[in-house]
């Protein structure tokens, strides 16, 4: 592969942006492109790969990096992927035998796998054996996964529309809304998301809103509600027909939530930002209630890898604090005989089995009963990591 100095000075300037100004990945690339826009297709697909795998392996390139500027850095991490440098200046430091002894020398775990040193002892803690081959699930890349809207096309004729276009997906055995695409693509530019026909949401993250066992009719409140992934979901499995109440403490979220109920033809999808007396007004008013609670999401390192450098134990222990809060605070909205579901896109016990147990054990759990919990873990289901547990209010 031919490398273009304009392209390889817009990773270096991603990563800049990432590491040294403290910038999402995501928002660093959307703007890169945007101040780019003769870049083609191939071009913007080398700049996202290249600067999304380079955050992943950042502790790794570091470590085997022989100086630790941005170019070296870059030459590094394209050695490591198999390619041949070639003879610019800026990469005068960097041989492909010294990288590949390099990485032959890393033992330590954290090191090899690329995490920081608390994150890897809290996933040992948590997961025993099972947390080596998660992490190595982890740290690869994610695949892209559609939400069939069944409000505008069945999971059959969404596949065929996109075969006729040139685009492969399968359909993954358990999850029936989910579209697996054989090769990762930017799918936003289809007319079909335009007309709504689908989401893209993580087949795991489909296992969500499923869990509530909705029907027609029903009153529903997702009081984490963010942009609306699940609410639209949800909203589908009713078939349209009921009330949505979708609510969250940050108001631009439910805006994008608005936006893409239109586009997605769901019109029982009601928002509402959290206020002092929101929880207190809505008492036992919902037949189910979702708590898709805030996480570190460790479970979705695969599409969001700069989350492991952004976090520490501080804001997990903040983040179950949070979760704690919620589960307590928000599960009074529930109609006695209704379904909760409390969910999160991580794979830490401390944020997920260990809080229902808490839950369970206060006095605002007396009135719960789990009926099944999902430890959905990367590398069993070849999907995000999450959790979701179920409970009936008696
Ligand atoms: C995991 S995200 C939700 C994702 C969303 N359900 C979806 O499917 O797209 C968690 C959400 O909780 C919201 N949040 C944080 N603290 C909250 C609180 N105290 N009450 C309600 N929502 C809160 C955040 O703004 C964030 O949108």
């Amino acid at each position: 592969m031919k490398l273009f100095p304009n392209t390889v000075r817009g990773v270096v300037f991603a990563l800049e942006q990432i590491f040294e100004q403290g910038y999402y990945t995501d928002k660093v690339i959307e703007r890169l492109f945007k101040a780019n826009p003769k870049w083609g297709a191939r071009d913007r697909a080398f700049v996202a790969e290249t600067v999304y795998e380079m955050v992943r392996w950042w502790r790794l390139l570091r470590e085997i990096s022989p100086q630790q500027d941005y170019y070296s850095l870059f030459g590094t991490y394209y050695l490591m992927a198999g390619h041949a440098l070639p003879a610019w200046e800026e990469f005068k430091h960097v041989q492909a035998d010294a990288v590949r002894k390099g990485l032959d020398a890393v033992e330590n775990r954290a090191v090899k796998a690329s995490i920081p040193d608390w994150l890897d002892a809290a996933g040992a803690s948590g997961l025993g054996a099972l947390w080596e081959p998660e992490l190595q699930a982890l740290n690869q890349q994610a695949a892209v996964v559609l939400r069939v809207n069944t409000l505008k096309n069945s999971r059959e004729q969404l596949k065929n529309r996109l075969a006729a276009d040139g685009i492969q997906a399968y359909a993954p055995k358990g999850y029936p809304d989910a579209l697996v695409l054989e090769q990762r693509q930017n799918i936003f530019k289809h007319p079909a998301f335009k007309e709504g026909a689908f989401e893209i949401q993580d087949a795991s993250s489909q296992l969500v809103a499923a869990a509530l066992d909705v029907e027609p009719g029903m009153r529903v409140i997702d009081a984490c509600a963010g942009a609306g992934g699940k609410a639209l979901h949800i909203a589908a499995l009713m078939q349209n027909k009921g009330r949505v109440l979708a609510m969250d403490i940050e108001g631009w979220k439910l805006k994008q939530a608005k936006l893409r109920a239109r586009r997605g033809g769901v019109s029982i999808l009601e928002t509402r930002e959290i206020e002092a007396k929101t929880v207190k007004r809505l008492r036992d008013s919902a037949d189910r209630l979702l708590l898709d609670v805030p996480c570190t999401g460790l479970g979705v390192l695969k599409r969001n890898p700069d989350t492991k450098w952004k976090l520490s134990p501080q804001r997990l222990e903040e983040l179950r604090g949070i979760q704690q809060q919620i589960l307590q605070g928000y599960t009074p909205m529930l109609k006695p005989g209704g379904v909760l579901v409390y969910a999160t896109c991580s794979i830490l016990p401390a944020e997920n089995k260990e809080q229902i147990d808490r839950f369970l054990a206060s006095p605002a759990g007396q009135a719960f009963q789990l009926v099944e919990e999902q430890h959905v873990l990367a590398h069993q289901s070849g999907f995000d990591g999450f959790y979701v547990a179920k409970l009936q209010k008696g």
